[in-house]
């Protein structure tokens, strides 16, 4: 979620995130290994540039609790102010995998887009292997300053600068329905490969945009817009902030997701939910808690489920006295065709 309203818990999680990141190796400026005391005064002067509006955060959270987070900062300068910078992008090191660093990042990039920014920065430790993790992600290697840092022993390493300029097809100011620019192809992110483009109004601006959290994913991941508790047994219809326009020939399907599937018991009350090609409201999920006993809270933010895209095929559906025969054009089938038997008929 982009700037959410800063308080000492936030705060508090901000630091213990930022603390333990540290400790695991992490070089988001102090040196391993660092303590809340140490980092608590740098986090605060951020946050306040955060709620004075001159800077974005970006967290990822799940509850309470900060999983990752990231800075863009920006300069009251007239011949820099068209430069941000991207700071402390961290994530937490037990959550691996689900490409959390990769969406702060995305979200921390069209803030920038946003602000009308026209190039972002950001600086890397050499030696840790971070700055691949950029380059995968667009942004380019602008120079690379001799010993200006220090590392964990204090020995001297390089700085890296890296720098990411607005693309020519960024997100339009807020509100409007992305439009391609002629000829461009849009880039499902993550993908590297052209993408069919889809449509999507952000009803929630705080809301990232869907996205495939893997290259080959089938499921855009849908965000919650709204918090919800579920009893044991109950359901709610929870907001995407989104609505989008499948394209025609298309279903957008809802599925729900496995992890919260297996860690609570929450599916769709009506998996898959379809989502007509004409269909231009707000797309909902249907949540269920399927536990027995244990309620679950669901966070504004929190990803509920996936939308996949499918092509679907249009029939005409035309009267008859008899149905033909199926004809198995392999005449492979065992024990012949399928006729009337259903429900069990090949046995359990
Ligand atoms: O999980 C879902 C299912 C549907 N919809 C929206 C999109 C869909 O195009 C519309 C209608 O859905 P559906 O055809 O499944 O609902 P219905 O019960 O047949 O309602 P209707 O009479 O409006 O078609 O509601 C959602 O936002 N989420």
């Amino acid at each position: 979620m982009r700037n959410p309203p800063v308080d000492d818990r936030l705060e508090a999680r901000i630091v213990d995130l930022w603390v333990r990141v540290t400790n695991a190796g992490g070089a988001v400026g102090f040196l391993n290994p660092t303590s809340h005391e140490a980092v608590a005064p740098l986090a605060r002067q951020q946050l306040s540039a955060v709620t004075a509006g001159r800077d974005d955060l970006v967290v990822a959270r799940d509850g309470d609790e900060v999983l990752a987070l990231g800075f863009l900062a920006t300069r009251a300068s007239e011949v820099s102010g068209h430069v941000g910078t991207i700071q402390r992008l961290q994530r937490d090191p037990q959550v691996r995998g689900g490409g959390l660093g990769a969406r702060v990042l995305a979200e921390l990039e069209q803030a920038g887009w946003e602000r009308e920014l026209s190039r972002l920065t950001l600086t890397v430790r050499a030696g840790t292997g971070r700055e691949a993790f950029y380059l995968a992600h667009g942004w380019q290697l602008d120079a690379r300053l001799p010993g200006r840092l220090l590392d964990a022993i204090g020995a001297e390493v390089d700085e890296l600068h890296l720098s990411k300029p607005r693309p020519a097809s960024d997100p339009r100011p807020s509100g409007e329905v992305p439009r391609l620019v002629d000829g461009e192809a849009p880039r499902a992110s993550g993908t590297g490969k052209t993408a069919a483009p889809l449509p999507v109004r952000r009803l929630d601006l705080d809301l990232p945009l869907p996205d495939y959290a893997h290259p080959g994913d089938a499921g855009l991941d849908l965000y919650a817009a709204e918090d919800v508790r579920l009893s044991p047994g109950a359901r709610a219809v929870v907001g995407s902030g989104l609505a989008v326009a499948i394209p025609e020939g298309h279903v957008g399907l809802v599925h729900p997701r496995s992890g919260l599937a297996a860690r609570h018991g929450v599916t769709l009350v009506n998996a898959p939910g379809t989502i007509d090609a004409g269909y231009r409201g707000e797309v909902k999920v249907v949540l269920v808690n399927l536990d027995p006993a244990e309620p679950v809270t669901l966070h504004r933010g929190d990803r509920i489920a996936q939308l996949v895209v499918q092509s679907v095929a249009h029939v005409a559906p035309v009267e008859v006295d008899e149905l033909p025969e199926f004809e198995d054009a392999h005449e492979q089938t065992p024990g012949g065709a399928r006729g009337a038997g259903g429900f069990g008929s090949t046995g359990r």
